[in-house]
């Protein structure tokens, strides 16, 4: 079951078509990662799931119903942060909770609970303003959370905070999705920041997806991006040798390179050279990490 099904989502600003065509399915329970380069339309995409936008073309369904047939049920069960924080910076923790709280009518016990999940319990009376920037974005989450719902949307929540406060920010949303079993749909410009926090990923470069899937199968691309160079007793014969069973071999920089290849096809290659005499004096497979795959998404090569 998906939290959000998106379809066909296009987007034009003034006649500057932004998204084009966005597809992507947020499972239940998920922790997914929206990434992409800056200006990609993340934020664009976001706001139109929250109906902060008007939906120009395209479907979006929410916990499996119609946004625009039951937007106000939907918007209950979601909460949002999305660009920076809008706090009363003179009021307290608990003071900009109070007033959030009447809005929604939700318990007041509800205020010391969510302080206490983003470990903010102990500020008292300390107004907003001397707050870091990482106890102003744990507030900003507490808010979002504070009528309890389902699936919590957060716009680049580690923007601005430093290493440890990535750390402690990434610790802190596990624990949400783990111990309360909140859907979280994150986005980020940095692979490196929500690698190891999300459960699934969509990426998504100039209003086109590019990537969706789990993180398994995005670590799966990497299998696909192998290039591989070797170097044997006489490299013009193993060019011939290899153009001639239809590789895309090319002779660089004293060796031999070839693109993208599987382990089955290695092993062939190795064994077409050796059964035609030739000694392979190296035959090197070059992992691409993550951020190489991701680089060659957006970049629309892969
Ligand atoms: N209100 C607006 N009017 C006109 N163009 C806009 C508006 N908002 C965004 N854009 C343009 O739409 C494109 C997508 O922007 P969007 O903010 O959705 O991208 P993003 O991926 O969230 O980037 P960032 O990480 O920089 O926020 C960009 O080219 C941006 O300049």
């Amino acid at each position: 079951m998906h939290c959000i099904e998106v379809g066909g989502l296009v987007h034009r600003y003034a006649g500057d078509t932004v998204l084009r065509g966005i597809d992507l399915q947020v499972p239940r329970g998920s922790i997914y990662g929206f990434l992409g380069p800056n200006g990609a339309g993340k934020t664009t995409t976001l706001r139109l799931m929250l109906g902060l936008l008007r939906k120009q073309q395209g479907t979006l369904r929410v916990f499996g119903r119609s946004f625009d047939e039951h937007r106000i049920e939907i918007l209950r069960k979601v909460g949002a942060l999305i660009e920076s924080p809008s706090l009363y910076d003179h009021l307290t923790a608990v003071e900009n909770l109070e007033l959030l709280r009447r809005v929604h009518q939700c318990p007041r016990r509800r205020i010391q609970e969510v302080l206490a999940l983003v470990d903010l319990a102990g500020t008292g009376g300390k107004a907003t303003r001397q707050f870091s920037l990482g106890m102003k974005q744990r507030l900003s989450i507490a808010m979002a959370l504070l009528h309890s719902p389902e699936l919590l949307i957060l716009d680049e929540p580690t923007n601005g905070l430093d290493p440890n406060g990535i750390i402690e920010m990434r610790e802190f949303l596990k624990r949400l999705n783990r111990e309360h079993g909140i859907t979280l749909l994150i986005s980020s410009h940095l692979l490196a920041e929500i690698e190891r926090l999300v459960t699934d990923v969509g990426i998504i470069s100039q209003g086109t997806m590019r990537f969706q899937g789990t993180m398994g199968e995005l670590k799966q691309q990497r299998h696909r991006a192998l290039a591989v160079t070797l170097r044997t007793r006489d490299d013009g014969k193993a060019l011939r040798l290899l153009t001639e069973q239809g590789l895309a071999v090319r002779a660089e920089e004293g060796q031999l390179v070839l693109p993208r290849s599987s382990d089955g096809e290695v092993a062939a290659v190795n064994r077409c050279l050796v059964s035609h005499g030739l000694d392979v004096y190296e035959l090197n497979v070059a992992r691409n990490d993550l951020e190489s795959i991701f680089m060659e998404l957006i970049e629309g090569v892969a």
